[in-house]
């Protein structure tokens, strides 16, 4: 029996990385849902809309041990959601001291608030822990990570795994969406920006993905908690599509210059950090066991467009 309402009253449920993209998405759906008592965690100040009341937000830097524990003990969290990371891949490959701290030490710490309130935690994981090679992946495939990003996720999952802790994994996969006042842009975002300032783009078509509207990465996390599931689960968009397929299908839902963009494999194409070829995700243990149903790539750029009307 699946449910997507918590268990009866299952105490307090605190969310990391709240200020980012993930993390408002969760907020905002676990404030519609009103079943649990919201922990807002983030780096420095709050960031999330000012309009959102029905919340506490708590100040937690995830690499500072004694804060965590600190934030933890006054909480009490039952239910953790832990989407706090170092997020940008090519700074990852550079500064892997500051990667480490954030992707796998601070892990520990958030293990150790959990064990320490018998906390049930959802941690969110990536499609870089897998080289590529043969995607898309189901949960049994085995990693490889090809970038530091990628080692340190692996790393994460590893000590979940190990712990004490009751835990699921969600894995995902170029999430997209549009949040308040947003640390890094997405694929949509960018070549929307990108094209309506006039820039030409070169769109790699050698990549498949299987890219993840936030709201589905979030729903699927409170699926996870509600459910107390355990394990590894593959929560991501169904479609496999390429960075040039998505490129082509954004700028036809927002009526932009299709010339301005131009196919490339990623050969010709330099980033710092080694990108997988083929990922993506197969997502059917979640869609049968959590009632999972993410949606299309098209309708998730419909959502988005909304939310940029709304916002400008
Ligand atoms: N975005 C994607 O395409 C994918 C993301 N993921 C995973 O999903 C999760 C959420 O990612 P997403 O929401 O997209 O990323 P964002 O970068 O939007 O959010 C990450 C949040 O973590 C916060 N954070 C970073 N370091 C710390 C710290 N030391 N203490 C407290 N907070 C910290 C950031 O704070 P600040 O706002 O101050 O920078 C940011 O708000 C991550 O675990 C990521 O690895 C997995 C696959 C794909
Ligand atoms: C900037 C750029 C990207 N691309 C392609 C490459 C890549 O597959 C895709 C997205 O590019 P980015 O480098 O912006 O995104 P990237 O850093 O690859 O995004 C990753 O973020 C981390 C957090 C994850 O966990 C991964 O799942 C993945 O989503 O677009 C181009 O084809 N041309 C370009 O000019």
């Amino acid at each position: 029996m699946v449910s997507n309402t918590p268990r009866n009253n299952p105490g307090p449920i605190l969310v990391t990385g709240a200020n980012g993209l993930l993390g408002q998405k969760l907020i905002k759906r676990l404030l519609e849902q009103q079943q649990y008592e919201i922990i807002a965690t983030g780096r420095g100040a709050c960031r999330l809309p000012e309009s959102w009341k029905g919340y506490t937000y708590a100040s937690m830097d995830i690499t500072d041990e004694s804060a965590v524990m600190e934030v933890f003990g006054k909480y009490a969290p039952k239910l953790v959601i832990h989407g706090a990371a170092m997020t940008n891949v090519d700074q990852c490959e550079t500064e892997r001291e500051d990667c480490y701290a954030q992707n796998v030490r601070a892990v520990s710490h958030i293990l150790n608030g959990c064990e320490a309130q018998g906390a049930y935690l959802v941690h969110v994981s990536t499609d870089f822990i897998f080289d590529g090679a043969e995607g898309p992946y189901d949960e049994q495939a085995v990693p490889n990570p090809i970038n530091y990003y990628g080692e340190t996720k692996l790393q994460a999952e590893k000590l979940i795994l190990d712990s004490r802790v009751k835990a699921g994994i969600a894995r995902t996969v170029l999430v997209y969406g549009i949040s308040h006042d947003m640390s890094r842009s997405n694929i949509v975002l960018w070549v929307k920006d990108s094209i309506e300032k006039g820039k030409t783009l070169q769109l790699v078509d050698d990549q498949l993905r299987t890219p993840t509207l936030a709201e589905d990465l979030a729903e699927g996390c409170l699926l996870m908690a509600a459910n107390q599931a355990e394990g590894i689960y593959n929560i991501s968009g169904e479609e496999v599509l390429t960075p040039y397929e998505m490129a082509m299908q954004t700028v036809d839902f927002f009526k932009l210059d299709k010339t301005k963009i131009t196919k490339t494999d990623s050969t010709a194409f330099q980033q710092t950090a080694k990108r997988p070829l083929k990922t993506g995700f197969i997502i059917q243990k979640a869609k049968d066991q959590l009632n999972y149903k993410p949606k299309s790539f098209k309708k998730g750029i419909e959502i988005l467009a909304k939310q940029l009307n709304l916002a400008n």
